[in-house]
């Protein structure tokens, strides 16, 4: 086996699809009737046709991850299904060296009516290996899919996480050169994805692998390189994964702002970010570790007493990394403009680089009754150098300790 050898090269490679099943149909026929003429000449785009992938290219070698991202409809299973050869490509090529294993649709590769064993033998001998050898293999496939009561029952009874365990087990176990991954590991619980990722980790110098997913933090966990792909093209392609990040979040930002609840007593007049770094672009910019102040302002239809703001802070994931609440004790009412306004601050603000939202409740203090929620009140990006995918880069003290001699530290 030799390290670092290409095992995947992808060139120009180009499928188009046509919108209308009948048109299709028709097309097809015509292609069947052109080609036994002996006609190989590419054919450009007819009514209702469109490139689901478009002039791909890329390498892969023993060793590497190659992340396929982009949003739903961008091409990436149509691509992962070349690659496994179940559909041809309309042009370019690809070349595959050695065992491909592929957990691509849910339950596809499986027969249905057969047991998970008859399956597990039934798959080995398309990856081309022998009875014998499958033998030696499959009790650590049982295993690994957590299997062992439900192995002889046949596949159709499967539930689907059950059907995703057992096909990362054969696709996994049967070591493959090359391993293609689709979305489908999302649906196993999270105590067998992050067993998968161990496996992948093992696996992984010997493989070369394609990952599919819309999950940012499993592609950044486990690639080492990207293909952003929108509508079949490619719109980033290279090794800096945070970058291709960064670029497939960025389509999300959404500039909208949602009112969830109002009861009409409270509104939100105006709310900004004070302390930015560049305020040109589309959304507003701080620099990691500065000091984040936001400045709020609230109309009051009438005068309440005993109110509580609550701000929370959502990452690009939309999982709330942060919460900051105020009491409005010290806060003066202005009774001419019948409003409230305030600064919060929070000072060096450790959020790791990337793009956050803000929403803004405002509640009774006793009862938490709300009086006003609103959702994505504001968008703002923290810049830093650093691309970590932890939502905090703590800023901290090293001390050498190497040739302290200090009995203070308890070590
Ligand atoms: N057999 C088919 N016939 C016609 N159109 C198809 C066919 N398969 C896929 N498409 C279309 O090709 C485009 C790319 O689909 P594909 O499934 O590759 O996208 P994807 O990036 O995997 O999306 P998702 O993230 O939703 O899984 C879509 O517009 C889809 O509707």
């Amino acid at each position: 086996m030799k390290e670092n050898e290409v095992l995947v090269k992808v060139e120009h490679l180009s499928k188009k699809f046509c919108k209308d099943l009948k048109t299709s149909l028709w097309y097809g026929v015509k292609d069947l009737y052109s080609n036994v003429l002996g006609n190989t000449q590419p054919r450009n785009l007819r009514p209702k046709e469109f490139w689901a992938v478009k002039d791909i290219n890329f390498e892969l070698r023993r060793g590497e991850c190659l992340g396929l991202i982009g949003h739903n409809g961008a091409g990436k299973s149509t691509l992962l299904k070349i690659l496994n050869g179940l559909i041809n490509p309309d042009e370019g090529k690809v070349t595959i060296k050695g065992r491909v294993g592929a957990l691509i649709e849910l339950g596809a590769g499986f027969n249905p009516i057969l047991s998970g064993r008859e399956n597990i033998y039934n798959n080995g001998a398309i990856l081309g290996f022998t009875r014998k050898e499958i033998d030696t293999k499959v009790a650590a496939i049982i295993d690994f899919a957590e299997l062992r009561e439900f192995i002889d029952m046949p596949v159709q009874n499967y539930s689907s996480g059950m059907k995703v365990r057992l096909g990362f087990a054969v696709a996994a176990q049967l070591e493959p050169d090359v391993l293609l991954i689709d979305e489908v590991l999302a649906v196993g619980d999270l105590g067998f994805v992050l067993k998968c990722f161990k496996t992948i980790d093992t696996i992984l110098p010997n493989t070369a692998i394609v990952f599919v997913s819309h999950s940012m933090p499993m592609v950044s966990r486990i690639c080492s390189q990207i293909i952003l792909l929108e509508n079949g093209t490619t719109q980033f392609q290279g090794k800096e994964v945070g970058k291709a990040i960064d670029l497939y979040y960025n389509r999300f930002i959404q500039n909208e702002t949602n009112v969830v609840f109002t009861d009409g007593s409270i509104i939100l007049e105006d709310i900004r970010i004070l302390n930015v770094v560049k305020n040109n672009s589309e959304i507003p910019q701080l620099a990691w570790g500065n000091d984040f102040e936001i400045y709020l302002k609230f109309k009051l239809n009438e005068v309440k007493n005993n109110i509580i703001f609550i701000i929370v802070i959502y990452d690009k994931e939309q999982r709330e990394v942060a919460y900051i609440k105020y009491n409005e004790e010290q806060l003066t009412y202005n009774e001419f403009n019948k409003c409230i306004e305030f600064k919060v601050k929070h000072y060096r603000l450790e959020l790791s680089k990337g793009v956050y939202s803000v929403d803004v409740s405002v509640n009774k203090l006793e009862t938490k009754e709300p009086y006003l929620r609103v959702k994505g009140a504001l968008n703002f990006q923290i810049l830093n150098n650093y691309d970590i995918y932890p939502p905090f880069l703590l800023s901290s003290e090293f001390i050498d300790l190497t040739n302290e001699n200090d009995k203070r530290y308890n070590l």
